[in-house]
């Protein structure tokens, strides 16, 4: 069981608010100039990572303020509690075990006194026999041909996990190419399949229930563009598999069992990447470096459990998090990769993020008094600096930010990749540092500006600085960091959430748009009464009326 403490009656959090008062009327660059040896004090390095926290609002006492409060609040306890498969997902029953996925050691996790080691290696070895199958070409499409495209179906957890990291890891793509489709928007899937050949494509319907509809609506428009080539419904066999925790959904859609991929329900969605919803990656990565992803990870939770408050990597970044979002008033984090190929990890975190920690309920059923989960953003670097970057330069809004990139790339030509850096350190550096008012009358001066040119223009050429930035650098974009990055993210989020105190691994937020949907979609078919609000109903005619449905 987590403790139930409401934070904001803890005697960390009142001397939090106080410290915090006195932080606001601090200069980042004034704490640089007060300890030269902030950088060495900041950063924590894990593995290839270094994680520079020294470009941050806050110090030493602020930190070890968070520190009592994780403390008040049973952080440790609570991290315990889910690493050994406790149910902590009560809203649910469930336990949280997706380190369980990639857990290397000896150790045995149970989950109702039951062992779960040996499900989980089963379903490792039927990813790796399956996945060498298909890389080989040994597993044949049914008219004998080889298979070159595979199509993830999937919303959510089963798709942005497979998708962000596809993407990421493009440098160690194999000759298979791996498409992604979520969207009910007939868009995606037609623009999708309409290149590709039925013959060589095999489709992963992934769905942890087996019953979202995004997912089950493509996957029934998948098998009939398959069906209109030349093949037979037992040709499907071939064509299908399923990853999932609901058998008897799968078999009703007509995919042979054997061609499950089974997971559990201590599995959530949204932390899912490491089951057999990464099936598509096991092929498209080749299953190796898949496991050295999953690896990555392992090293990351070993890392949770063992480092204290101060050298832990998910601790620290939580922290920053409480910090910012309940002292400093900030409503948003962004998460700002120097490196194209992460172009969804922002987009992966919203959900990582947003879904967990979106919650105004605590674990007492009580509404908080406090902000819980912030809003996370964001794009790649250098593409962000010229279109939200004025914001965060000089906005009215206060944007943690992290930056993410790594000193080598896999791509070689011209000095594409030291521009790139040179554009993350500049920009880590502006936001911290800023323009006086001095330094633009001096520089505008000798450029020969006349007095009144300058007294017109320097106010807007001014950058107050001040805007915080943990840097996040590795050796070179791959599975290994990529995995324990990701789970270091997974911890903060889940760190937060015990601070919070509410439950991070539920997502009941989403249900009632689901089934609101599932009362509108006959009413725009068929047409019939529309009992609702005026908006709604208004809405409703105009589309009944442009698409000729009669009321
Ligand atoms: O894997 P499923 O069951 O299709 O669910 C997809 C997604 O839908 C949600 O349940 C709600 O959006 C997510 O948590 C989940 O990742």
């Amino acid at each position: 069981m987590l403790k139930r403490i409401d934070p904001s009656q803890t005697k960390a959090w009142t001397q939090l608010e106080s410290k915090a008062r006195e932080m606001r009327e601090k200069h980042l660059k004034d704490l640089f100039a007060e300890d030269p040896n902030r950088f060495e004090k900041m950063k924590r390095e894990h593995k290839d990572l270094l994680f520079d926290f020294s470009k941050n609002l806050i110090d030493a006492e602020s930190l070890e303020l968070l520190e009592e409060l994780f403390s008040e609040c049973g952080v440790k306890e609570g991290i315990q509690a889910m690493l050994s498969g406790e149910k902590i997902n009560e809203t649910e029953g469930r336990a949280v075990l997706h380190t369980a996925l990639r857990n290397f050691s000896d150790e045995e996790i149970l989950v109702d006194g039951q062992s779960v080691n040996e499900d989980i290696e089963k379903v490792l070895e039927q990813m790796q026999d399956f996945s060498d199958l298909i890389i080989s070409g040994n597993w044949k499409g049914y008219s004998g041909k080889t298979i070159k495209h595979i199509v993830n179906i999937g919303i959510g957890g089963s798709d942005l996990g497979p998708l962000m990291v596809y993407e990421a890891l493009k440098p160690y793509h194999n000759h298979l190419r791996c498409h992604y489709v979520s969207n009910v928007d007939g868009a995606h899937i037609n623009e999708t399949l309409k290149d590709l050949d039925p013959e060589q494509t095999l489709f992963i319907i992934a769905s942890k229930t087996f019953t979202t509809q995004e997912t089950m609506t493509n996957a029934r428009s998948a098998r009939e563009w398959f069906l209109r080539s030349n093949a037979s419904e037992n040709d499907i066999a071939k064509h299908f598999v399923a990853v999932s925790t609901n058998r008897e959904k799968v078999i009703d859609f007509g995919i042979d069992p054997t061609n499950m991929f089974v997971f559990w329900d201590w599995v959530g969605g949204r932390y899912s990447v490491w089951s057999a919803i990464g099936l598509s990656l096991a092929c498209g990565l080749g299953y190796k470096n898949f496991e050295k992803f999953l690896r990555g990870a392992h090293s990351m939770d070993r890392h949770l459990a063992e480092a204290d408050f101060k050298n832990n990597i998910p601790m620290q970044m939580a922290a920053l998090g409480i910090w910012y979002v309940n002292f400093m008033g900030a409503e948003s984090e962004a998460i700002i990769p120097y490196d194209q190929n992460m172009h969804r990890f922002a987009a992966y975190f919203q959900q990582g993020n947003m879904e967990s920690n979106g919650k105004y309920i605590d674990r007492n059923g009580q509404k908080v008094s406090y902000a819980t989960g912030p809003i996370i953003w964001g794009e790649p670097g250098t593409n962000g600096q010229h279109a939200f970057f004025q914001l965060m330069h000089q906005g009215t809004r206060f944007i943690p930010a992290d930056f993410i990139g790594f000193a080598e790339s896999h791509y070689t030509m011209g000095d594409h990749h030291l521009k790139l850096l040179s554009n993350f350190l500049a920009q880590t550096e502006a936001l911290m540092i800023g323009k006086t008012k001095e330094e633009v009358e001096a520089e505008m001066k000798a450029k020969g500006s006349s007095e009144e040119e300058i007294a017109k223009i320097a106010p807007y050429r001014v950058f107050e600085g001040n805007r915080p930035t943990t840097s996040i650098l590795g050796q070179k974009s791959d599975p290994e960091s990529l995995g324990a990055l990701i789970a270091a993210y997974e911890h903060k989020i889940f760190i937060q959430g015990l601070v919070w105190n509410i439950y991070s691994f539920d997502q009941w937020g989403v249900e009632l748009g689901k089934a609101l949907a599932n009362t509108i979609l006959p009413l725009l078919s068929e047409g019939g009464e529309i009992d609702k609000d005026a908006s709604t109903k208004g809405l409703i005619t105009y589309i009944r009326n442009r698409r000729g449905i009669k009321g």
